[in-house]
């Protein structure tokens, strides 16, 4: 799929914006602070329905104005999608896809699949499970709407559940009926993850040969809080969740806390048996990010039948020749939208089909 167009109004530092896009590659360069990755933002956000930068809607809004538009022209291989967003300061966003209304967000998923890779990205190899996981339910509800649903429907009963802990600390509380609906959604979402990661860590760990000419294996591993075998059923899996939230329930009771759930997974990202994150050197972590991007790129082809759009968010120039070798000759069928401060480190030369644009102060032209 293909971004044809992008309208922008009072949208960040962008009054009005048109913008045609190039079908493959689209280099934004521009000095720092004017207007890049804002670009990138108005992309994720039609993709999406959230930023990636600030949960508040209204930061996105061109200051002191009262709502801002961001329209994208999206051409898939048989239909076309016209997404519009319009963020408001007082009220909720309203978002609508080919003129009719959306009225849930999850319904935005899968208009518009992209992937990002951002400096940010690094996160989710150094930093602690929470952004592994952000990670996962990110991926995953692009491709699988439903599993968007059940993990909302599983964070308010976990939120519920945590309250009711919380209230009753230390005195005895009957959450049979809590233990029952959490395991019963929470299997589902296990499954889920147990599936995506095992495909994306197979292209990954294919996508991280190549990279490093079959020096080093990546290996990426789902740790379940919950105790599960590799074939296990969503059954089994439930009926093991409820054995595991009745063995924690003295200690539940006590901490105030649930303690066992899809809330508390994690992966394990290993490189030549090492892991990653301890042992790894900031090009290893760099390198296994990168595969990873690659490998979301083929996992989603995979399942929905066309490439997403790739989002490189002042990442390129940091990468080594062969890297960006490595990058550039699998974006050959992806568009891709690239943000630089500066075009010379971007190994481009050979690449023909390509846009330059110039970022300045919130307007975008032609880079001469
Ligand atoms: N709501 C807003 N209204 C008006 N201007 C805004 C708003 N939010 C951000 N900006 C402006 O947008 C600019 C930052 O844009 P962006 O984050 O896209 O920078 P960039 O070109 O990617 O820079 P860098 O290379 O530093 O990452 C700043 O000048 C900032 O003041």
């Amino acid at each position: 799929m293909i971004i044809e167009g992008l309208k922008l109004i009072n949208f960040r530092n962008y009054e009005q914006l048109q913008l045609q896009l190039h079908p493959k590659l689209n280099i934004f360069v521009g000095e720092n602070a004017q207007g890049k990755t804002n670009v990138l933002e108005a992309v994720y956000l039609s993709a999406i329905g959230k930023s990636f930068r600030t949960s508040k809607d209204q930061e996105m809004i061109f200051v002191d104005k009262h709502q801002a538009y961001v329209q994208v022209k999206v051409k898939r291989v048989v239909y076309e999608n016209n997404i519009e967003l319009r963020l408001n300061v007082d009220k909720k966003k309203n978002i609508k896809v080919n003129q009719v209304p959306l009225l849930k967000l999850g319904e935005l998923l899968g208009n518009l699949n992209i992937v990002l890779f951002s400096p940010e990205d690094l996160k989710i190899i150094k930093e602690g499970p929470g952004e592994r996981r952000k990670f996962i339910d990110g991926e995953i509800s692009q491709i699988a709407p439903k599993y968007y649903y059940n993990l909302n429907q599983y964070n308010k009963i976990l939120q519920q559940r945590n309250k009711l802990l919380k209230y009753h600390k230390g005195k005895k509380l009957d959450l049979e009926v809590w233990n029952e609906q959490l395991a019963n959604i929470g299997a589902s979402l296990i499954i889920y993850r147990r599936n995506f990661i095992k495909r994306i860590a197979i292209l990954a760990k294919l996508m991280h040969r190549k990279i490093t000419d079959g020096i080093e294996t990546l290996e990426i591993e789902y740790k379940s809080s919950v105790l599960i075998k590799d074939h296990d059923t969503v059954d089994q899996i439930r009926v093991g969740f409820l054995k595991e939230l009745n063995q924690s329930a003295d200690e539940e009771r006590r901490r105030g806390v649930t303690l066992v759930g899809p809330h508390r997974d994690d992966l394990n990202f290993n490189i030549n048996g090492l892991e990653v994150k301890t042992y790894g050197s900031q090009g290893q972590q760099r390198t296994a990010v990168l595969s990873l991007k690659l490998a979301e790129l083929e996992l989603i082809k995979g399942e929905v039948g066309e490439y997403p759009v790739l989002l490189l968010d002042d990442v390129m120039s940091e990468l080594d020749m062969k890297r960006q070798n490595d990058l550039i000759y699998h974006l050959k069928h992806v568009q891709t939208l690239v943000t630089t401060t500066m075009l010379e480190p971007l190994n481009i030369k050979n690449v023909q089909d390509k846009a330059l644009f110039r970022v300045i102060k919130g307007e975008i032209g032609k880079y001469e």
